[in-house]
């Protein structure tokens, strides 16, 4: 029988988390706590196999038991089953998600499906699916954010972290500023459309983005008490979203700005870093205080205009005015959407697009 997990009711959270110099080092000894044995099935990426997957592999194999690694290329449905029949054919007992957000998502859904436990190992600090409970996954062509199971485990060594191109450092810090629309967006439907809003889950989300903007100024490349400090900010945000039961402390408007210019624009940029524009623009929307946001990303060296995303101008007003279909049951101060006009005006009035 499959359980109904994907209430705000059944909240999950990793049981072990580990951040600090080194412990990936640790990975044996996270097993032996979480008395997992037998075969490991790691999905790492092609770059990040060699920061952290392979020598994943050699710990676990020093362990006794056998472990494999598959490569993975695309968030996609068809890589989640590619996933699934490696594990039933190596006999896995437990997987490991070592890398980016991509296969950090499709280790959690893959094992989420096998009734396996999963370990995340995140070898940079771009999003917030590192510890979370939610899955996102391309299906037939089109994002989906879907429920799988937390993480018994994160593993988030800062020393390989700290090591990584600064650009995903400041994403994660996008990902994260973009909590503040994310809330509002939440607050609104709950007043318009009578939605449940968690004042918990909410209230531990805006705390991340406040921390991080308060910081901004103390987040630079190479250090790795930013690297720390970013990394406690995400796993907290993946803890707001197994209490809400769902991705709505973390996402809104902007994400869905975000994942209307995956689809649109020809070269994407990173999904922190897209958020954090996002946040911009749809905090002037909500009449806030767009000019903290910007300012904060700008502090922290992330991108906050369409040239630095390296998107052109006219792909932003597009994504702008298909973000409110991108999920329709997700209401947001998008509405049912912006005039052409509008769109412009308030990629121009933030200075997104010149
Ligand atoms: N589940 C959830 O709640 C959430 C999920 N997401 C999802 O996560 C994804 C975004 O994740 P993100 O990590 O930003 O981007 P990607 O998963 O697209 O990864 C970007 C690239 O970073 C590389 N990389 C990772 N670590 C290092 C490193 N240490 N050194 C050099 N290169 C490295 C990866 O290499 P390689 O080729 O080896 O993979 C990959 O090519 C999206 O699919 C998004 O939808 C985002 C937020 C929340
Ligand atoms: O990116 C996320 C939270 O930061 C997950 O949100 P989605 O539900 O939009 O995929
Ligand atoms: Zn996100």
């Amino acid at each position: 029988m499959t359980l109904n997990k994907n209430s705000a009711k059944w909240m999950q959270f990793p049981r072990d988390v580990l951040i600090g110099h080194g412990v990936l080092e640790e990975v044996g000894d996270v097993c032996r706590d979480l008395k997992l044995k037998g075969n490991a099935l790691i999905v790492t990426g092609g770059t990040t196999r060699d920061v952290a997957g392979r020598r994943v592999c050699k710990l676990l194999e020093g362990m006794g038991d056998s472990a494999e690694a598959i490569l993975t290329c695309r968030a996609t449905m068809e890589e989640v089953e590619k996933i699934t029949e490696k594990a039933l054919e190596i006999d896995a007992s437990f997987l490991l998600g070592v890398g980016s957000g991509r296969s950090i998502d499709l280790a959690k859904l893959a094992s989420t499906r096998l009734e396996l436990p999963f370990i995340s190992v995140p070898t940079a600090a771009s999003h917030d699916g590192i510890a979370s409970s939610r899955a996102s996954i391309m299906d037939n062509g089109r994002n989906a954010s879907v429920q799988a199971q937390a993480p018994i485990a994160v593993i988030a060594d800062t020393e390989v972290i700290s090591a990584a191109p600064f650009r995903f450092l400041a994403a994660g810090c996008g990902d994260i500023i973009s909590n503040y629309t994310a809330v509002l967006d939440w607050e609104l439907a709950s007043r318009l459309r009578n939605e449940y809003f968690g004042e918990y889950a909410a209230a531990l989300s805006r705390m991340a983005a406040r921390v991080i903007i308060e910081y901004a100024d103390s987040i630079k490349p190479e250090h790795e008490t930013s690297v720390r400090l970013v990394v406690k900010a995400l796993v907290s945000n993946g803890v707001a979203m197994s209490i809400a039961g769902s991705s709505r402390p973390a996402s809104g408007s902007e994400h869905m700005f975000s994942h209307a210019l995956d689809r649109i624009a020809p070269k994407p940029a990173l999904h922190g870093e897209q958020c954090g524009v996002g946040t911009i623009l749809m905090m002037y929307l909500h009449g806030g205080n767009w000019q903290e946001i910007r300012d904060a990303l700008k502090k922290i060296g992330a991108p906050t205009t369409a040239a630095e995303l390296g998107i052109e101008d006219k792909y932003i007003v597009e994504a702008l005015l298909h973000a409110h279909s991108i999920r329709p049951d997700r209401y947001t101060i998008l509405g049912n959407g912006l005039t052409p006009s509008a769109a412009e005006k308030v990629a121009r009035i933030t200075k997104v697009i010149s």
